[in-house]
């Protein structure tokens, strides 16, 4: 059982992960983003997923600076964008990132969507930052188990995890049972859903059932079922509330309960068509 904010998983490089994090899609370049991650880090949050295309790695950078934790408190991932994709522009777009996020190295590097072809000769540019120490865990998001398989026909090193949309509504079972026999971590991006599941007649049960709200019923199946997850918000009242999931834990009849609300529904771009 995942019982600390601060409890990590371990990768499959041995490098330590936090099972939970903030998503800092749409939060907003500036004063939006810092006060975000500066009340995230006081309520315990010790992990930012941030990408090249939120435009607000600088603002990430700056407030995790001035929050007083040293480097090696903070796991920082960032993203490399789609137009940035093939071997040589990827190592640009990296250090882009990593001098606006003004860091010596980012802690998880990911291949933001897998496209069409450009995802090997990319992950080749991940691999030589990986060796390099300027990236802690490489890693991919987005990626179906035929990426994964395409993608390890002659990788040097296994992706560390793959990031992809994961709630009731899309329980993502192919691609799990994969990453769970490759030794990829899961990690849920839009684990709330994006605020469109949290009324569902079986969450608002629950969260009456363990005194819990919907969000934290939905993070909490995160944590049981073994993936990361990183909810975003920009409040730090709902902030307060999606950490607050490390005193009670669902018994296995609701985790399943939970997992049978699939219906493979995203509210993002499918990866076999979001092609590029
Ligand atoms: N790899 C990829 O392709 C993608 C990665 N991501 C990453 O995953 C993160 C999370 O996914 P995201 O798309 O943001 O969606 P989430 O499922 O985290 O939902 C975020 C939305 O829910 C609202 N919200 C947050 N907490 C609560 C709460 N307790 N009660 C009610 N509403 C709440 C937020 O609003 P408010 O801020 O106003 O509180 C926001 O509108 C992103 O921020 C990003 O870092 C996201 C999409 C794609
Ligand atoms: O947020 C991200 O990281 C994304 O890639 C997505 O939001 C994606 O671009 C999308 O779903 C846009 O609607």
């Amino acid at each position: 059982m995942v019982k600390s904010i601060r409890d990590t998983t371990i990768l499959n490089n041995g490098v330590h992960m936090p099972w939970f994090g903030l998503g800092v899609y749409k939060a907003k370049a500036g004063k939006e983003v810092e006060n975000a991650v500066h009340h995230a880090i006081e309520l315990g949050y010790r992990s930012i997923d941030t990408a090249a295309l939120y435009e607000n790695e600088a603002s990430v950078g700056q407030a995790v600076r001035s929050s007083g934790l040293k480097r090696e408190e903070i796991f920082l991932t960032t993203k490399v964008w789609n137009t940035d994709q093939g071997f040589e522009n990827t190592l640009r777009a990296f250090e882009t990132s990593r001098k606006k996020l003004n860091v010596d190295y980012v802690d998880l590097y990911l291949i933001h969507w897998p496209g069409r072809d450009k995802f090997k000769d990319t992950w080749r540019a991940l691999e030589k930052l990986y060796r390099e120490k300027y990236i802690r865990a490489i890693g991919v998001s987005n990626f179906d188990v035929h990426h994964l398989q395409t993608l390890a026909e002659d990788a040097e090193f296994t992706p560390a995890v793959n990031q992809v949309e994961y709630h009731p509504r899309l329980t993502q079972k192919a691609v799990h049972q994969y990453c769970k026999e490759q030794k990829i971590q899961l990690e849920a991006w839009g684990p709330l859903m994006r605020g469109r599941i949290l009324d569902h007649p079986l969450l608002v049960e629950l969260a009456a059932k363990y005194g819990k709200t919907p969000a934290q019923i939905v993070l909490r199946w995160d944590l049981d079922t073994e993936v990361v997850t990183i909810p975003k918000s920009v409040h730090r009242d709902r902030l307060e509330e999606n950490a607050n999931v490390f005193d009670f834990t669902l018994s296995q009849a609701d985790i399943e309960r939970i997992r049978d609300l699939n219906q493979d529904e995203r509210t993002g771009f499918d990866p076999n068509e979001f092609l590029f």
